[in-house]
């Protein structure tokens, strides 16, 4: 965002990426953040802006939305760095609809800019364009399972379509989106005892690394919900937070809205897709939900400082 001349950025913008494939629950939880941090002091990146071809064009050259060709990769780098400086940028959109483009948008930044995508930060220099990179990771089961729910339900799919594409994406998965979660500031992991275990039992774990551990470890999170959070100290640094999904939905909503007095609405995190498309709740959703916003109103504090000491120095 930027003055009436366009050179003086009102703000330096905090980068918050949201990666992982896809139906792996980015919207989901991007949607709980920014309603936290403030819907008006958000504002979001899709990274599929950055296909270089539509989905016709994929499907002739043969290639996956997944593999890194189809993405322009340089562009979304320039562009984040942009951002970053608090510079709007100027770019075409995706059609989700029919997998074309739409008219050029431009993007002003707000206070924090939320990335969605499936290929964020591919390299080390990507993931540097960010101040805290988040990746979501069911395992294959459940990724299988909340693609299928979503593309049937709402996005006007086969089932037969659906399993195709999956199929289709496998190995592009493994190879290109996957490997993103080692750079990754936090890691969501989702696994369901078998296969057959209910959306209600699946096991949410973050893995965090280097200042969102830090933030983390700070706050003695663990304490505050029993036995129903296990916080572990692993190596490198790293913290494992465990969410039992037993966890009591009062004491996440207490902590959400002490932590948001002003954003928190109980009934509006931790919501997801049922099996016949209609809504459902998840306590360990919702902890997730606040906290990354969490952690990025905490990092953002240090950050904005460390931009106001170096312009005082320059
Ligand atoms: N923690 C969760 N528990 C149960 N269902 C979930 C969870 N997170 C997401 N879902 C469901 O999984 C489906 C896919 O989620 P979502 O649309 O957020 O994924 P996405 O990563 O944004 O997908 P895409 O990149 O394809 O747009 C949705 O039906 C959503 O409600
Ligand atoms: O949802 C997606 C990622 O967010 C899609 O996988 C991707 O953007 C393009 O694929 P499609 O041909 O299905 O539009």
């Amino acid at each position: 965002m930027s003055d009436a001349q366009g050179d003086v950025p009102r703000h330096h913008p905090f980068v918050l990426g949201i990666i992982g494939d896809s139906g792996s629950g980015k919207s989901t939880v991007a949607r709980g953040v920014r309603e936290l941090i403030g819907a008006e002091r958000v504002s979001t990146l899709e990274l599929d802006d950055y296909h270089r071809y539509s989905r016709a064009e994929r499907q002739e050259l043969g290639l996956t939305a997944l593999n890194p060709m189809v993405h322009n990769l340089s562009l979304m780098q320039e562009h984040l760095q942009l951002l970053r400086r608090g510079r709007p940028v100027r770019n075409r959109s995706y059609d989700h609809t029919d997998g074309s483009f739409g008219p050029m948008r431009t993007l002003d930044p707000e206070e924090v800019v939320v990335v969605r995508g499936l290929l964020g930060f591919p390299t080390e220099e990507l993931a540097a364009t960010y101040d805290l990179t988040v990746f979501l990771y069911p395992e294959p089961e459940l990724l299988f399972r909340w693609k299928l729910r979503r593309d049937t339900k709402t996005r006007g799919y086969t089932e037969a379509e659906v399993l195709k594409s999956i199929a289709r994406h496998l190995l592009d998965s493994k190879l290109y989106v996957l490997p993103q979660a080692d750079r990754a500031d936090l890691v969501v992991r989702y696994e369901v005892p078998d296969w057959d275990a209910p959306d209600t039992e699946v096991r949410t774990t973050l893995i965090l690394r280097r200042a969102a551990a830090e933030a983390v470890r700070r706050d003695g999170i663990g304490g505050r919900f029993g036995e129903h959070v296990r916080v572990e100290d692993g190596e490198g640094g790293t913290l494992t937070v465990h969410v039992a999904s037993t966890v009591s939905r009062e004491m996440v909503d207490a902590w959400g809205a002490e932590l948001f007095p002003d954003t928190y609405e109980a009934a509006h995190f931790g919501l997801h897709q049922d099996d016949e498309g209609g809504e459902a709740h998840k306590v360990p959703l919702a902890f997730t939900q606040v906290l990354i916003a969490d952690l990025t109103q905490r990092l953002r504090r240090p950050h904005e400082a460390a931009i106001v000491n170096a312009s005082t120095l320059a």
